[in-house]
């Protein structure tokens, strides 16, 4: 794939942010990262030597084995961890200034949600922990209910939605503060496979909304492959990148359910595949511990 194909791929965000009329091209910078925990049993070498930019508007997903250290690498990304060594910028910033001025919203494989605040309340509480005012964080999270179509749960507790539900929450949740950047760690592993492809459609028309970049951890081929304009793949611990694969499947506004069943959906299918398996040094016939290949 060309660049201008890539930039095109990952929409309008990239392309303005290359011409220098918005923010920077670059949404994460990730350099030389190593990332070491002393556990009980001894250090664990979780991350070495990573690096990996995601431009601004762009949609990576990151995949590998069970422990590779995508989570990790999320976590460094998002300041919730800090490196062994490396360094990492989220639009030209430390990530620490950028997680103070809210330029990233984030979503986990549990929702998370506060069990005594009402939907309406889940999702105003970023922008309350940052001083908004009532009027405009209501407005804010009306607007935020229609985009994910829960506009009649407002006044829901948590417990009385679905798991989907309760996920379209978190996500909108992590849109309050119309962030330029979203992390989310496998937000739909949690979900049946109906619910689960739902939302990833919804993710990419969100996104196609919004132009946020994404960062996305899954274990899922397929998922990676639908949502995103590059796969990330990892190797087994220490995780590594291995390769980085193109998919050309066109802009998020453009993806749609027809897509999973496009011959150019099952060729990237394929690629990551591949790539997986190369870097498990295994035959592609195998499964790899961890790895979704449905
Ligand atoms: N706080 C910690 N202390 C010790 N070891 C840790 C810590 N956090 C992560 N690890 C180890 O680092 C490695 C990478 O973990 P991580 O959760 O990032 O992997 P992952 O690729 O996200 O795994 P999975 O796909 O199973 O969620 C694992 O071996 C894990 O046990």
């Amino acid at each position: 794939m060309t660049e201008e194909n890539a930039a095109e791929n990952r929409g309008e965000a990239a392309v303005i942010a290359s011409s220098g009329r918005s923010a920077p091209a670059v949404a994460v910078d990730v350099r030389d990262v190593t990332r070491t925990f002393e556990a009980r049993s001894g250090v664990v070498h979780a991350l070495s030597d990573v690096s990996l930019q995601v431009a601004a508007g762009e949609f990576v997903s990151l995949i590998g084995p069970s422990g590779c250290g995508k989570s990790t690498l999320l976590r460094l990304i998002a300041d919730l961890d800090q490196p062994t060594s490396g360094a990492i910028e989220v639009f030209g910033k430390p990530a620490r200034t950028a997680r103070e001025g809210g330029d990233y919203g984030i979503a986990f494989q549990q929702a998370g949600l506060l069990p005594w605040r009402s939907v309406q309340a889940n999702i105003e509480l970023p922008l309350e922990l940052h001083g908004v005012g009532k009027a405009a964080r209501r407005e804010r999270a009306r607007e935020l209910l229609d985009m994910v179509g829960l506009a009649e749960f407002a006044g829901h507790q948590p417990a009385q939605l679905s798991g989907g539900m309760q996920q379209r929450v978190a996500i909108a949740r992590a849109l309050a503060e119309k962030p330029s950047l979203l992390l989310m760690d496998e937000p739909f592993g949690a979900l049946d496979e109906m619910t689960r492809e739902r939302l990833q459609t919804e993710l990419l028309r969100i996104r196609a909304d919004t132009n946020a970049a994404v960062v996305f951890v899954t274990h899922s081929i397929p998922e990676a492959v639908y949502l995103s304009d590059r796969v990330v793949v990892m190797s087994p611990r220490p995780g590594r990148v291995t390769e980085i694969v193109p998919v050309s499947l066109g802009r998020a506004a453009d993806r749609d359910d027809d897509l999973r069943e496009d011959g150019q959906f099952f060729d990237g299918v394929a690629a990551v595949r591949e790539a997986l398996h190369s870097a498990h040094g295994e035959p592609v016939e195998s499964g790899g511990k961890g790895v979704d290949l449905r």
